[in-house]
């Protein structure tokens, strides 16, 4: 036992939420009040009243989150409890279950996971298959579409039969919306594969079909919580429900005033079910904000008065009252950068601020490029979170295709991506008769490849030489899997399938930035063998593992990778859920950015815009910048800007405006009715969900780094730009003079005494005592140490 001293950490609200723990609870709170305070002291009560870390599942909206949220309950009660925790996101910790009971559903364990792109690329060949036009049949609303299905538990033969569906489908002129669905599905299980909503579907079908699997995972974990509840859509509360059905213990934390996710198939009414749902449920309200200064919160309780649903709440502030928000008109998007690097400068200067105290929100994030370009000229460091991430890069996606198809062959998304990258003289036409082949035999693209005589392949006998050759390569990869580490069979398998020649060929710009890419990548890799190795999970080193961990990223959570560096953060608003900031910048405050064109049809989009302008409101600590351009670079010309309806929704008396060339209010004083007359110009020719969707897409030239920043190499990177650069070959350990009893300096543990020297070579580990650092286990040829004595 424990002693429960932290509770005194809380408020009176704060702490009888945390204690109530005999039956559900739901924490309806505004922003800045504590709600994911609550739950990670809830987690700490629980284990200090005996509850085993294994029996409590927490999931939160990012990993980043749960990352957080375990170092803090490790601060409360020591971090070996805190370790043992089941904490993720929905995703991360249903996939998890789901290669644990794969079989049950008719899966490999190693199953790939589809992202977006895998997911719209399969679309789009079905889409040809079926010879429909995609002109009408867009892959990416046609996914969304599939997608928003899944979410709704709609499957394929159910979408057939619903006369609603299908009618909308028909009036779209898209009456083969149904058959796509389900050759989709097909084409996904065929390929041993399953798409980011297959990962909730799945589960849900898993527990609904198999009782006793369910009921397994229901005993296992005895206390279930969940943050940004209202974020959470129909199936993943169905999911909460089947593991919490039997014994009640549920606690969500959430804010009505923060879904900003109903796009995706979240669920306001998640909320307001949710007493319905878990009867006799506690519900507790948080008002009191220790985020912000009085203002910020007065400031944004002014702007969501605006929205007709919502659950009525007083949110207050005993901070500081601080100043007023700051609004800020620039006369073109270049100016608006400008203003918001000279405030950055201003502050840094008068209140001695670091830059990771700063955050520019946007809307899309297209709209990062000029705060990106603004910040290099003068020297700001920054990073941009979001975009298009590390893991969407074309080298990149190369080369997990390759590491996907060793570890799952049947991998037709995978296949279809390298069977002639680097180019071997594999064309269309040959991959298309494959394609037809799998699909009349009912088979993966690889089993026609590994028995074309089996089923009919005919092609010219070079051609054949080279399927054959592409095959061999592969089963070579497969072999060496089970024995290597993820490290080294990546740098085989960049080296024997002509990528790095492809990608060393020449020094040109591109060819320089694929290559720091690429040796990104294998330095991810390395550490992630060096990491597990620490850990004492030397059997979890392959490459299996190390794709589960990356297919698991998402773009919300992908940033340039330097946690805690000193740098100015450029996100939307959507991935600032949740953090804060001392100075927050929200810029592109302009009709049809923020709120978004796409979403001017309907009170209820609006409503939901308005909700995102509070959100990131109140992501902010001390100081709140608001800023709008009168002209903008978009669309590949000069548009005139009008400023965002919102601005007017915002109590005056809380805003300094600061006006270019002037200082009058940019329009007449507050009137409390919004404008929704506007949106009708857009009513018949915009937006549907899908179109929405596609709007927050990362775009590709928004994604640059910094370069003096982002070329952080440590020198095992310049090692290994050494060893791709002569194709691959890996050099081996250099550190003479190893030997057990030996003094080593590793550049991360200090000084340590090597006790045991095990294998050879490549495999070659060290067992070493650090001073500080306790036992640890290290392979040699990562060397990040010297022999010192
Ligand atoms: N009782 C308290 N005493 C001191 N600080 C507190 C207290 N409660 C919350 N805080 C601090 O206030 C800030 C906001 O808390 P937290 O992030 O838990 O709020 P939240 O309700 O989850 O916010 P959001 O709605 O943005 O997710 C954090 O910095 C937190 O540490
Ligand atoms: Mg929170």
């Amino acid at each position: 036992m424990y002693t429960v001293d932290f509770l005194n950490d809380l408020n009176e609200s704060q702490r009888k939420a945390v204690e109530y723990c005999d039956g559900p609870s739901l924490v309806i709170a505004g922003a800045g009040s504590g709600k994911t305070r609550v739950l990670t002291y809830k987690i700490a009560y629980l284990l200090s009243q005996g509850m085993k870390p294994w029996n409590i599942l927490a999931l939160t909206f990012t990993n980043k989150a749960a990352n957080e949220m375990k170092e803090r309950i490790g601060a409360l009660v020591g971090t070996d409890l805190a370790c043992r925790l089941n904490m993720g996101t929905f995703h991360s910790v249903f996939s998890r279950i789901l290669r644990v009971e794969a079989a049950t559903l008719g899966y490999e364990p190693n199953f790939t996971i589809y992202d977006e792109a895998d997911s719209r690329s399969l679309v789009k060949t079905i889409i040809k298959e079926m010879q429909l036009d995609d002109k009408i049949y867009k892959p990416a609303s046609v996914h969304s579409r599939i997608s928003m299905a899944k979410n709704h538990l709609v499957m394929p033969a159910e979408y057939a039969l619903t006369r609603s569906l299908v009618e909308r489908d028909r009036e779209q002129r898209m009456p083969a919306m149904s058959s796509i669905y389900s050759a989709y599905c097909e084409r996904c299980r065929m390929a041993n594969a399953m798409d980011f909503d297959d990962l909730l579907t799945n589960t849900f079908a898993l527990f609904n079909e198999h009782d006793d699997v369910r009921l397994k995972y229901a005993d296992r974990f005895k206390y279930i919580l969940v943050d940004e509840y209202q974020d959470t859509n129909a199936v993943q509360q169905k999911i909460v429900w089947q593991l919490s059905k039997e014994h009640l213990r549920v606690c969500a934390v959430g804010d009505d005033a923060q879904s900003i996710y109903a796009f995706r198939g979240a669920n306001i009414d998640n909320i307001l079910d949710f007493e319905k749902i878990f009867t006799g449920s506690c519900t507790f309200k948080l008002e009191q904000n220790y985020r912000s200064t009085q203002r910020i919160v007065q400031a944004a309780n002014s702007l969501i008065r605006h929205n007709e649903r919502q659950i009525p709440k007083d949110v207050f502030s005993r901070n500081d009252e601080g100043e007023r928000l700051v609004l800020k008109e620039a006369y073109s998007d270049k100016e608006e950068a400008l203003i918001v690097c000279n405030e950055i400068r201003r502050l840094r200067r008068e209140e001695h601020c670091e830059y990771n105290d700063f955050a520019v929100l946007y809307r899309t994030n297209s709209q990062s490029r000029s705060f990106e370009e603004a910040m290099r000229k003068v020297g700001i460091p920054y990073k941009i979170y979001g975009g298009l991430s590390f893991y969407q890069r074309k080298e990149i996606k190369d080369v997990i295709a390759y590491f996907r198809m060793v570890v799952n062959p049947d991998d037709e998304e995978a296949f279809k991506r390298i069977i002639n990258y680097p180019k071997r003289g594999i064309g269309d036409t040959t991959v298309a008769k494959i394609a037809g082949l799998a699909s009349v035999g009912g088979v993966s693209l690889w089993r026609v490849i590994c028995e074309p005589d089996a089923y009919g392949l005919s092609v010219a006998k070079a051609t054949m030489g080279k399927v054959d050759a592409f095959r061999q390569l592969i089963l070579g990869f497969m072999e060496k899997c089970a024995t290597s580490d993820a490290y080294s069979l990546g740098v085989e398998i960049v080296k024997s399938s002509g990528i790095s020649a492809d990608i060393y060929a020449d020094k040109s710009p591109e060819n320089v930035s694929r290559q720091e890419n690429l040796e990104e990548l294998l330095g991810s890799m390395q550490e992630f063998v060096e990491s597990r190795m620490e850990e004492g999970r030397e059997t979890e080193i392959g490459l299996s593992e190390f794709l589960k961990e990356v297919s698991l990223q998402t773009d919300i959570e992908s940033d340039s990778g330097e946690e805690d560096a000193r740098r100015v953060s450029l996100m939307t608003v959507h991935s600032a859920k949740g953090l804060e900031f001392p100075t927050v910048f929200i810029v592109g405050l302009e009709e049809n950015i923020f709120p978004s064109m796409l979403s001017m049809n309907s009170r209820r989009e609006l409503e939901e815009e308005r909700r995102l302008l509070y959100v990131a409101i109140t992501r902010a600590e001390r100081h709140c910048f608001l800023t709008y351009a009168k002209s903008r670079f978009r669309y590949g010309r000069m548009e005139m800007e009008a400023p965002s309806r919102f601005l007017r929704d915002i109590n005056p008396d809380l805003l300094k405006v600061d006006k270019a060339g002037g200082s009058m209010l940019p329009f007449g004083k507050s009137s409390l009715s919004s404008d929704y007359g506007r949106a009708n110009r857009w009513q018949n020719s915009r937006p549907v969900a899908s179109q929405f969707k596609a709007d927050l897409k990362p775009r590709e030239a928004v994604h640059r780094e910094d370069p003096p920043i982002a070329n952080t190499f440590s020198p095992s990177f310049k090692r290994l730009r050494a060893v791709a650069s002569s194709g691959g070959k890996h050099a081996s350990p250099s550190v003479s003079g190893l030997s057990e009893g030996c003094m080593i300096e590793h550049e991360r543990f200090g000084i340590g005494k090597v006790i045991r020297l095990e294998g050879n070579g490549e495999n070659m580990k060290a067992t070493v005592q650090f001073e500080n650092a306790g036992q640890k286990q290290l392979l040699v040829k990562f060397a990040r140490f010297k022999v010192i004595g």
